[in-house]
């Protein structure tokens, strides 16, 4: 990777307006092919609005956003995942009546079919199912393949979620928030995890507030507030920023973390 590499996602001069409240103002940040981006900002900094402005969820005002150097401006949802991009969602919704495998299935089923309806009747369809157990292993919930969604705890459901967004086979996944709610065993290992998915390949961009974990598994942030891009760089370059730890309180979330910069640089 280098500043020469064609970026994989650009997106440039985003704006998101609700009324008269700029959820987004005016935020331009790359993602290069096979990194693993922070997204980080305190809360209501614009984090998940710009999320949805990428995969299609909310219009933008005013920006654009390029996949391989493909504006995806006005693409329907359906077809920015066609194009590559793949989001998990923060709140975990796996369809409680099908098992865990065919959960994963369908997610495939739907990228191949186009249909989620079309992907039902396919569930039987051995590429669908590879691809399911392929991505179910990839985020360590094999052995839960049979299982129902209902009884599982919530370190599996979050797996689950990502497994699903795997199984789209995208160029880009974009991760919103997947270690809310899990434990401090738990967010460590699904964060492992996650640079685990990234070092085989997959470009990834996460959003977290467990900063300590982002610090350790993220090459580089962008940090927004009130909207705003205000820093980006590596953990330490970005740590290291006066506007960053005034927009943390003071800097006391990032001392709550335990993590120096120069720890998390260290592991990035
Ligand atoms: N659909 C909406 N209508 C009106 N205002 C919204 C809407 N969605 C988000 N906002 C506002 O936009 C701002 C940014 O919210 P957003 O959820 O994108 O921030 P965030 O960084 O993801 O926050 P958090 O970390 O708490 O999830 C907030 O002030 C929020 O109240």
């Amino acid at each position: 990777m280098n500043a020469a590499t064609p970026a994989l996602l650009q997106v440039s001069n985003m704006v998101v307006r609700f009324g008269g409240l700029s959820a987004v103002a005016d935020v331009s940040f790359d993602v290069i092919p096979g990194e693993l981006l922070g997204l980080i900002g305190p809360n209501g900094a614009g984090k998940t609005t710009l999320m949805r402005s990428i995969t299609g969820v909310v219009r933008p005002t005013s920006g654009d956003v390029q996949l391989n150097g493909e504006s995806l401006n006005g693409m329907p949802i359906h077809k920015r995942i066609r194009k590559g991009l793949a989001l998990s969602q923060q709140l975990v919704k796996p369809f409680r009546g099908i098992s865990v495998l065919d959960n994963v299935t369908l997610a495939a089923g739907a990228e191949r079919t186009g249909s989620a309806l079309k992907a039902l009747l396919h569930l039987s369809q051995t590429t669908e199912n590879e691809i399911g157990r392929e991505a179910l292993a990839r985020v360590g919930i094999a052995d839960y393949a049979h299982q129902m969604p209902g009884i599982q705890p919530l370190g599996v459901l979050k797996r689950l979620e990502v497994a699903r967004a795997l199984a789209l086979k995208p160029k880009l996944l974009l991760l919103d928030e997947p270690l809310a709610g899990l434990n401090s065993k738990e967010a460590h290992a699904l964060a492992s995890t996650i640079a685990e998915i990234n070092r085989q390949g997959m470009t990834i961009v996460l959003i977290e507030h467990n900063l300590g974990e982002v610090m350790r598994i993220c090459q580089r942030l962008v940090v927004l507030d009130n909207g705003r891009k205000i820093a980006s760089g590596t953990p330490r370059e970005v740590m290291d920023q006066p506007a960053v730890r005034a927009a943390y309180l003071g800097g006391d979330t990032i001392a709550e973390t335990g993590v120096s910069a120069a720890t998390g640089a260290a592991h990035a």
